[in-house]
């Protein structure tokens, strides 16, 4: 068997999936919360093929740090199982969010691979710090494996540099490595992958544009299985609009309230990052108690949703127009994936470009990647769910067995 633990550190949770590569089945997955605090939180899903039900173990426990996270997952197993001597995994798989312009492939993560990271900390305050975290915490659980890091970058360094460079002084740019980055490329690679697969057609003959509209959210033009442009920079705030984080925005608005409301650094960073998007809006980060809130008749809500929707569309043009020829639309992520409604909105009024959506297809409920536009629709809408874990899990692999 080919069993891969992936890892998903982010500062306060421990994400993690044990994958058994060759079925994409997850044998468990969990999520230790709220770590370095007084009410860490553990969910533990195990589901060993042809078991039935799953075990679910949630409860309170104490995480006081990523070391402490992990204890915790380690005893999650022992109690919960499924065994970790009968599913010892072959590798660990770690997402790593900035890569920089340094790791375009998954890597062995040696002492080296480590001090490149914690430097990269730099371009990703919010989060390589945390993955680095997990990196050694993992080391410490699972000292005879290899650990591979997956970067989110790595997908977009196919990027041309004019897609990739801000028009600011040169010079000052490449001192401090100010470019774009891109992000979620895990997604963006599995899901252009999975639709090429689902349109029956390699994936290197196909121009796509594929959105994932998660809690962050970001847009790619993959053209030929190749990322050619991607809506997040530098650091995973530009571009569209998310839960908690603006997306573009006149560099100038940060200026003018820095000069006129007194907000310094961390003051802006708070707000861009964590105080924006639809929950800056609307007082709702969450898109389905948006939805909500619009349908009940909100005004702020209504118009945060069509700030978000309006966002995207911009997007689908941009891309189209860089791809010359889109042969899919791809919705993934958790508003990707369920909401028919940002869907809608988002593609209404394309059909003179080729877009038909199907309505009763859009609002259909069936699972797996399906087709919402009508058959004769030039260009294919198409739903894709995402598994980053299932991509990190395979990476991981390859890169291990060489
Ligand atoms: N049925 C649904 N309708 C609308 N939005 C949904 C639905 N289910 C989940 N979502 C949204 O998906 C988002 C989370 O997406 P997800 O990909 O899980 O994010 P992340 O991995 O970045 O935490 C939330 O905004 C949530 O409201
Ligand atoms: C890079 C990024 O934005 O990740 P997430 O969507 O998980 O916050
Ligand atoms: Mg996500």
């Amino acid at each position: 068997m080919s069993i891969v633990l992936v890892v998903n550190s982010g500062s306060s949770s421990l994400k993690y999936q044990l994958l058994d590569v060759e079925t994409g089945h997850p044998l468990a997955s969990g999520l230790v919360e709220r770590i370095g605090t007084t009410d860490g939180h553990v969910k533990h899903t195990a589901s060993v093929a042809g078991d039935g039900e799953p075990t679910v173990w949630d409860t309170a426990v104490d995480a006081p740090d990523h070391d402490a996270a992990f204890a915790v997952m380690l005893e999650a197993f022992a109690s919960h199982g499924p065994s970790l001597e009968e599913h010892a995994p072959v590798a660990v798989g770690h997402r790593v969010v900035q890569g920089g312009a340094r790791f375009f492939e998954p890597t062995v993560i040696t002492e080296l691979v480590k001090i490149n990271i914690d430097e990269l900390s730099v371009l990703a305050p919010l989060h390589n710090p945390a993955n680095l975290a997990g990196i050694v915490a993992a080391e410490r659980a699972f000292p005879g494996v290899p650990h591979v890091a997956v970067f989110d970058t790595a997908f977009h360094q196919t990027m041309p540099p004019a897609a990739y460079t801000y028009a600011i002084d040169r010079a000052l740019a490449e001192k401090h490595r100010v470019r774009r980055y891109g992000f979620h490329g895990t997604s963006h690679r599995f899901v252009s992958r999975a639709a090429a697969e689902f349109l029956g057609r390699p994936v290197e003959e196909l121009q796509l544009i594929v959105l994932h509209l998660g809690n962050g959210a970001s847009a790619c033009a993959v053209a030929e299985g190749r990322s050619i442009d991607t809506s997040m920079g530098m650091t995973p705030l530009e571009g569209l609009v998310m839960g908690t984080r603006s997306g573009d925005i006149d560099p100038a608005v940060l200026l003018h309230l820095q000069r006129r409301a007194g907000l310094d650094a961390d003051a802006t960073d708070r707000l861009l990052n964590s105080q924006s998007g639809i929950l800056g809006l609307s007082g709702h980060a969450d898109m389905r108690d948006l939805e909500a809130a619009r349908e009940a008749g909100d005004e702020a809500s209504v118009i945060a949703f069509d700030v978000y929707t309006h966002r995207l569309r911009s997007y689908i043009g941009a891309y189209a127009a860089q791809l010359g020829r889109v042969d899919a639309i791809v919705f993934t992520a958790g508003v990707g994936e369920n909401s028919a409604t940002v869907r809608a909105a988002a593609l209404a009024g394309l059909d003179w470009f080729g877009v038909e959506v199907d309505d009763e297809r859009n609002r259909s409920r069936e699972r797996g990647a399906r087709r919402i536009s009508t058959d004769a629709s030039r260009t294919a809408v198409l739903v894709v769910p995402t598994n980053e874990e299932l991509e990190i899990a395979r990476q991981a692999l390859e890169v291990v067995r060489g």
